[in-house]
């Protein structure tokens, strides 16, 4: 049985000689370079972005190395097909462009045994990202199709921040979905049933969440896109190796982006007040954070949080609405409105009068023209961030703010956006995904051996986000780095996690506490897959391997045989 990588056509003929396949692929051993061409151009004519999706899975599936090479080489044009937004029009539809299984699934019918589960896995994970599919992007619930998400989520880990792919494990759990539409669907392959309760869902994930650190003592536990994220973070964030992405990553990112647009703004952070349009868990997640850096630039708690509006379907949040607010939404909810309710988004801003316009609502379009050029008309340079993904839910395109604020706004979207052409100028607009600060996150937590992700290792990830610009992207006016430095940015987010790590003392690689900044960069640089690397590094060890064996034995050539399999199929070992 053949396995991934085995047909790459840039092996050798001594690597294919050991593998047998030496005949098996055309002639040529191709370099990187021929093999990258032939991929771009079979992407070029895949005629919709699904399509080219499904390419890139299947390309991930048989040629892990040459995949990861093609996506750091051209990471800005492959990530979104990817990852946001294609991977959301791919999780609505996986139950039809299903063709080869990725990561695990676990039912709620698999209590009680899933630790011996886990043990079906055939690799030695270190970082794993956990979605019920009860939220997926702005989507709505999609149950297991959910997958694609922490299969997304992943890649990125490997290409951002160089973690071994077999050390990731995309991990779904069906408690079943609130989807009445798949689950009347043939083609459905989840449970087909309501979502179980929440006191079931956190039964099932008390379990899993011991054997998980059982079978794999360390591992970092990445949530992502759950409905509510609030109950399991509280109840796990101090016990185990585990954040959630939407709540704090999300969070990390926006900050970062509010930190660089508040110094263009001119305006002093004091001086800033937000409104929020969408009240769920990332928008206080978010709003959170930034509360944090307004206290770190003078403010009080009290003050901080007074800068916040909140708006949801009711309209502005106040204590006096006559409604039960859900409890994330008490802490920013307003008590200084005398008893007026306010509902139109339009009349809010006139009462606010904001600096910053954040979009969390999923409502796609909800930033209009209007409502744009009121807030350029309020600010001299307007902060808009509609981070709402994918694409169709976002509240604004960047062309609509850059015409309404006469290219004047501060912008950040959650999906990726193409630059335009305004006044003569070429614009660029942000990305305020929070693709910028997990991969950091996670491998700081994995070098530095955190028993817990820490408040303050979240910051760090924003802090050193902010900081990561270079002249160029701080003279052009951006709120975050361009992401073909990714890679970079990532060593710098994971520089400042793991110094947050020792600052709280929760890492137990307490040798890298002497490490200087530079020597602690270097050590993660080493640490980091490197998908070229990894290709020379197995045609030297063949080599060498070859070498020692020649005039030996048949039985001691098979031998090397073996270890240039494990070679090929482990390669990077030593690394993470
Ligand atoms: O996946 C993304 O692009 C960002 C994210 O976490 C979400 O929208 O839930
Ligand atoms: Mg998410």
């Amino acid at each position: 049985m053949f396995r991934n990588g085995d047909y790459c056509t840039s092996n050798p003929p001594e690597v294919r000689k050991a593998l047998r396949t030496y005949g098996l692929t055309p002639p040529t051993t191709e370099s990187h370079e021929v093999q990258a061409r032939r991929c771009l151009q079979l992407l070029k004519m895949k005629p919709t972005n699904l399509e080219k999706f499904q390419y890139l899975v299947h390309l991930k599936a048989t040629n892990v190395h040459l995949f990861y090479r093609l996506l750091a080489d051209n990471i800005k044009q492959l990530t979104p097909l990817i990852y946001t937004p294609t991977v959301g029009e791919a999780c609505q539809r996986w139950h039809e462009i299903f063709t080869q299984p990725e990561g695990m699934y676990l039912s709620y019918h698999d209590r009680g045994h899933i630790r011996e589960i886990l043990d079906n896995w055939p690799h030695q994970v270190q970082i794993t990202v956990l979605t019920d599919g009860s939220r997926i992007l702005g989507l709505g619930d999609l149950g297991v199709n959910g997958m694609g998400i922490p299969v997304g989520k992943l890649a990125l880990y490997t290409a951002c921040a160089g973690i071994r792919p077999d050390a990731t494990l995309p991990l779904t759990i069906d408690l079943g979905t609130s989807n009445e539409k798949l689950r009347n669907d043939p083609l459905y392959f989840g449970s087909r049933t309501p979502k179980v309760s929440p006191e079931q869902e956190i039964e099932f994930l008390d379990e899993l969440m011991e054997a998980l650190t059982d079978k794999w003592p360390g591992i970092v536990i990445q949530f992502e896109d759950f409905k509510n994220p609030f109950p399991s973070l509280a109840r796990y964030k101090d016990t185990y190796t585990m954040f959630n992405d939407d709540v704090q990553g999300t969070g990390a990112v926006v900050t970062a982006g509010i930190i660089n647009a508040v110094r263009h703004s001119g305006v002093p952070a004091k001086d800033h007040r937000a409104v929020f349009y969408g009240a769920g868990s990332a928008g206080v997640g978010v709003a959170k954070q930034i509360v944090e850096y307004f206290i770190k630039e003078g403010l009080t708690e009290e003050e901080a949080k007074r800068k916040f509006w909140f708006v949801d379907s009711q309209g502005l949040v106040t204590k006096d609405r006559g409604d039960r607010l859900a409890e994330h939404k008490v802490y920013f909810a307003r008590d200084d409105n005398k008893g007026r309710q306010y509902q139109s988004l339009a009349r809010i801003i006139d009462l606010v009068r904001p600096t910053i316009l954040m979009g969390l609502s999923t409502s796609g379009g909800a930033f209009t023209p209007q409502i744009l050029t009121r807030m350029g008309e309020l600010n001299d340079k307007p902060i808009i961030f509609p981070l709402s993904n994918p694409l169709t839910a976002s509240e604004c395109t960047f062309e609509d703010a850059v015409r309404s604020t006469e290219g004047r706004c501060l912008f950040a979207s959650g999906s990726p956006m193409d630059s335009i052409e305004y006044g003569g100028k070429l614009l660029t607009p942000g990305q305020g995904n929070n693709m910028y600060v997990f991969p950091g996150i996670g491998l700081g937590a994995i070098i530095s051996k955190a028993t817990s992700v820490t408040q303050d290792m979240i910051y760090a990830s924003a802090e050193s986000l902010a900081t990561s610009l270079n002249e160029q992207e701080k003279a052009d006016g951006w709120l975050y780095p361009a992401i073909n430095r990714i890679r970079e940015v990532s060593v710098t987010v994971t520089r400042g996690v793991i110094r947050a790590a020792q600052k709280n003392g929760v890492d137990r690689a307490t040798e890298l506490r002497a490490y200087s900044d530079e020597e602690l960069d270097d050590y993660i640089k080493k640490r980091m897959y490197d998908p070229f690397d990894a290709h020379k590094h197995l045609r030297e060890e063949v080599s060498q391997l070859l070498a020692n064996a020649s005039g030996h034995p048949s039985g001691r050539v098979n031998g090397v045989a073996a270890k240039i399999n494990g070679l090929v199929h482990g390669v990077n070992a030593a690394h993470l």
